[in-house]
């Protein structure tokens, strides 16, 4: 199954005009269109693997660019070339001694790796079959068996995949209150979203220091004091700035503050945390960190509380094992981010690897989701009482359905096609 050649990479810009209804807006984005550069990849003995990185609309072309630039490095290679040394075929595509020039892992080349990366996950996924006792069996077990057995650690892996399969892992919504919804669309988002079972909310701020304090109000109001609220203000201010303006937003006891600055701003985030941890808020950073240097560094600094992965940002799961182990040395949570379009369906896999292989606790972490665009994959999330329940499909749950890809291509499909004509251009 891993003998075949890749022959073919084809990528797509796909754009969903979720701006129309201001979904997914914040105080630095007022109007994303969730979109994503879409991978698919097909070995000359027919297995296929697809993979998506996430961008907001304008300037998906380029990282479709670069995503063929990149393609020259995978195009020939077999799977089992690039498992068998998937750390040297990882450094392969992003440090090519001339394309790293443009990078090197961050910006559009970053964003062009993960989406490749994200295929060849998914491919090797769909390519073995998943069975705990493979894993088990990787283990040597002589001299250790006084104190674990085999059948130990199988029971082991299978209860905390049976709860996992039973309960969920724990998840918070940020569909009730993106920043371009009215305070009537809020409240009764937030409502249903509560007869739903939800109990964690996070609440777009940063633009306004009034419409915020009475968008927190509100929502504290509805959720009461036992529920979880979390803030996000996408970067929108200085150091100083962001200490002020949260703290006069302490009163609704906010769990985190999300991107309080420029993303790039260690010592910043550090001064934040630090300013903050008084009032029992911490900091939450992670969708716009370029790749696991900066996050090594967040966590040297103490720049953050709350660490947030992100499946298509940095390079695939190769670089978010080592965030997620590096997280789990410096003992803070792993809370990814999600939403846009199939960012939940890849996290999910992630985070289910964080709680069954690396942090075995759900103390302080949950996962996001965001309830728009499911309907375009094959394998969408699954959501149960405010949890995601474990995809059941093999690969990364990144496959979308041709027609959607179709109808959403960019600007030639029949959805760009008439937006675009009404706007007569
Ligand atoms: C433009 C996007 O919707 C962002 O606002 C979104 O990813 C957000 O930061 C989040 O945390 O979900
Ligand atoms: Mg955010």
């Amino acid at each position: 199954m891993l003998k075949g050649k890749i022959a073919k990479l084809a990528v797509s810009d796909v754009r969903f005009p979720t701006s129309l209804e201001q979904h997914g807006s914040d105080a630095m984005h007022a109007n994303p269109d969730y979109s994503a550069a879409y991978v698919v990849i097909e070995t000359d003995d027919g297995l296929k693997g697809y993979g998506i990185t996430f961008t907001v609309g304008r300037g998906t072309e380029i990282v479709v660019c670069a995503v063929e630039a990149l393609s020259t490095l995978v195009i020939g290679k077999t799977l089992e070339d690039i498992v068998s040394n998937f750390s040297g075929f990882y450094r392969c595509l992003t440090s090519d001694s001339q394309m790293r020039w443009i990078g090197p892992e961050k910006g559009v080349i970053q964003l062009a790796s993960a989406a490749i990366l994200n295929a060849i996950w998914d491919m090797w996924a769909r390519a073995e079959g998943k069975d705990p006792k493979q894993l088990i069996r990787c283990i040597d077990f002589r001299y250790i068996t006084d104190a674990l057995t085999e059948q130990e650690a199988l029971s082991e892996l299978i209860s905390i995949e049976e709860e996992m399969l039973k309960e969920g892992y724990p998840a918070y919504t940020t569909s009730c209150a993106w920043l371009g919804y009215s305070d009537q669309q809020l409240t009764q988002l937030c409502s249903t979203a509560l007869t739903e079972g939800w109990t964690k909310f996070k609440v777009k701020v940063g633009a306004d220091l009034q419409d915020d304090i009475r968008r927190c109000s509100l929502i504290r109001k509805m959720i009461g004091p036992e529920n979880s609220l979390m803030i996000d203000a996408n970067q929108r201010w200085d150091v100083a700035e962001a200490i002020s303006y949260v703290t006069k937003l302490a009163e609704f006891r906010p769990l985190w503050i999300e991107e309080p600055t420029c993303p790039d701003d260690i010592l910043g985030h550090a001064a934040i945390s630090k300013a903050l941890a008084p009032l029992g808020i911490g900091v939450a950073t992670g969708e716009q960190c370029h790749n696991r240097v900066m996050f090594k560094q967040f966590l040297q600094a103490s720049a953050l509380q709350f660490v947030q992965i992100d499946s298509c940002r940095v390079g695939s799961v190769n670089e978010n094992l080592a965030i997620m182990l590096m997280a789990a040395k410096f003992r803070v949570p792993v809370c990814p981010h999600a939403g846009g379009v199939g960012l939940c369906e890849l996290v999910q896999h992630l985070i289910l690897f964080d709680y069954i292989s690396v942090s075995a606790s759900l103390e302080n972490r949950m996962c996001e989701y965001v309830d728009h665009l499911h309907e375009h994959f094959k394998s969408p999330t699954v959501i149960r009482n405010a949890h995601y329940m474990p995809p059941k499909d093999p690969g990364f749950s990144s496959e979308m359905f041709d027609e959607s890809v179709q109808k959403h291509q960019f600007p030639h499909g029949e959805v760009w096609r008439s937006i675009l004509e009404k706007n007569g251009s």
